[in-house]
């Protein structure tokens, strides 16, 4: 590695105030050797390539950890593509391109498990990628998240550039976004179903069949995995990845039909009217499991089950969301 021992390793957290990257903070301050540096927002736009080179000429970073995108449950995806792939493309070329020209030694980028063909076989292979039709309400965040792989390889392949890929499944926890419209599913039945038995409503409605099956991950079994892949020495992270690849998926294993994460959600927050299903919502793929033989090789697998996430994520919201919750909005009204 480029970094003498005797100086800690100086760690970019892009995204750091999100779900994602305040795990990853929260990881990183349990190593001795690394020193994490953020930026607000505010002050670094990485939408805006200019800024983003003028960060990475002016502060010396040894690594990455690409945790920064617009992201979004079902009907966000579905209603603001555009913003979707426009933010996601620019974020990631930014980044991954200053990254390489400051001489970076290594960089994690973050995709999804919805690069993956719509009806890819169960449970999904890292060499399902682009075998097949994306699912349509999130093709372009998928498009934009396979280019930022894609990009990882191409680094890889001209440059040398050890710059690594995670496929993670659906993530929840700490952190993550509450708003009804913009969220995923597992943060927004947690809300819609503790407000209705605090307000003793007597019918909730799920969105779509409640048919569809989702694998989910607390974000810090994630960022334990991030490490865990950062950590692997080069030789045994590429030999162990198929050629012309640089990504490896992150889950748990196993997954769950959305009617019964709903009942089990509404047991946990003691509500007990009725689920009723809203087909004018759309399902989304039908199936989304990750195949994790890889991760688990490297010697990871998660610690944190559904029911001691749930309930801890449940504690979490009550404490930390009265006063409003961070949803996300179109481009046009936020700039
Ligand atoms: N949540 C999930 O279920 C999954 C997430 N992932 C991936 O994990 C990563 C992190 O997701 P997650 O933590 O859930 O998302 P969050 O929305 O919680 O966090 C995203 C972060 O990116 C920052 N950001 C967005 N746009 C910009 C910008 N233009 N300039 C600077 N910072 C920006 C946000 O900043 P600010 O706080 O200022 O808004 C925020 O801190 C993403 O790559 C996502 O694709 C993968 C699989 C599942
Ligand atoms: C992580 C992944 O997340 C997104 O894909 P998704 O897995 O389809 O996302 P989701 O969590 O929003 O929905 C999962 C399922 O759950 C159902 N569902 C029920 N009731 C609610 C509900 O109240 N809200 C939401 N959001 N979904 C609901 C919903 O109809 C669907 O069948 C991608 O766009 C993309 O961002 C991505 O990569």
């Amino acid at each position: 590695m480029a970094v003498a021992e005797d100086r800690p390793h100086r760690v970019f957290v892009a995204g750091h105030r999100g779900m994602v990257g305040s795990a990853l903070l929260r990881r990183l301050q349990d190593e001795n050797d690394v020193e994490t540096i953020t930026c607000d927002r505010a002050d670094l736009d990485l939408t805006r390539q200019s800024q983003v080179e003028q960060f990475f000429g002016d502060t010396r970073i040894d690594q990455v950890y690409l945790a920064a995108a617009r992201v979004g449950g079902i009907l966000a995806n579905d209603t603001w593509p555009a913003d979707f792939i426009r933010d996601n493309l620019l974020i990631q070329t930014h980044v991954i391109d200053a990254a390489h020209r400051a001489g970076v030694e290594r960089l994690l980028f973050l995709g999804s498990s919805c690069i993956y063909p719509r009806l890819a076989e169960q449970p999904i292979r890292e060499e399902a990628l682009l075998t097949g039709p994306l699912e349509a309400t999130n093709d372009a965040y998928a498009v934009a998240k396979i280019a930022g792989l894609k990009s990882c390889e191409a680094y890889h392949r001209q440059h040398g550039a050890d710059f690594r890929s995670v496929m993670p499944t659906n993530l929840y926890g700490p952190g993550d976004n509450f708003d009804p419209e913009t969220s995923h599913v597992l943060p927004a039945l947690l809300r819609r179903f503790d407000e209705a038995a605090a307000d003793g409503r007597e019918s909730v409605r799920v969105w779509g069949s409640g048919r569809p099956r989702r694998e989910f991950l607390h974000v810090d079994d994630l960022a334990d995995a991030c490490l865990c892949v950062m950590r692997a020495d080069a030789g045994t992270f590429w030999s162990g990845l198929p050629e012309r690849a640089s990504h490896i998926n992150i889950g748990v294993g196993e997954d769950i039909g959305i009617a019964e994460l709903a009942q089990r959600i509404a047991d946990l927050a003691g509500y007990r009217g009725s689920i009723e299903f809203d087909p004018s919502k759309p399902d989304g793929t039908p199936r989304k499991l990750l195949d994790v033989a890889r991760i688990r090789a490297l010697g990871w697998r998660h610690r944190i089950s559904l029911e001691q996430g749930l309930r801890a994520t449940l504690e979490w919201m009550r404490e930390n969301i009265e006063g409003g919750v961070r949803g996300i909005t179109p481009r046009e009204d936020s700039s």
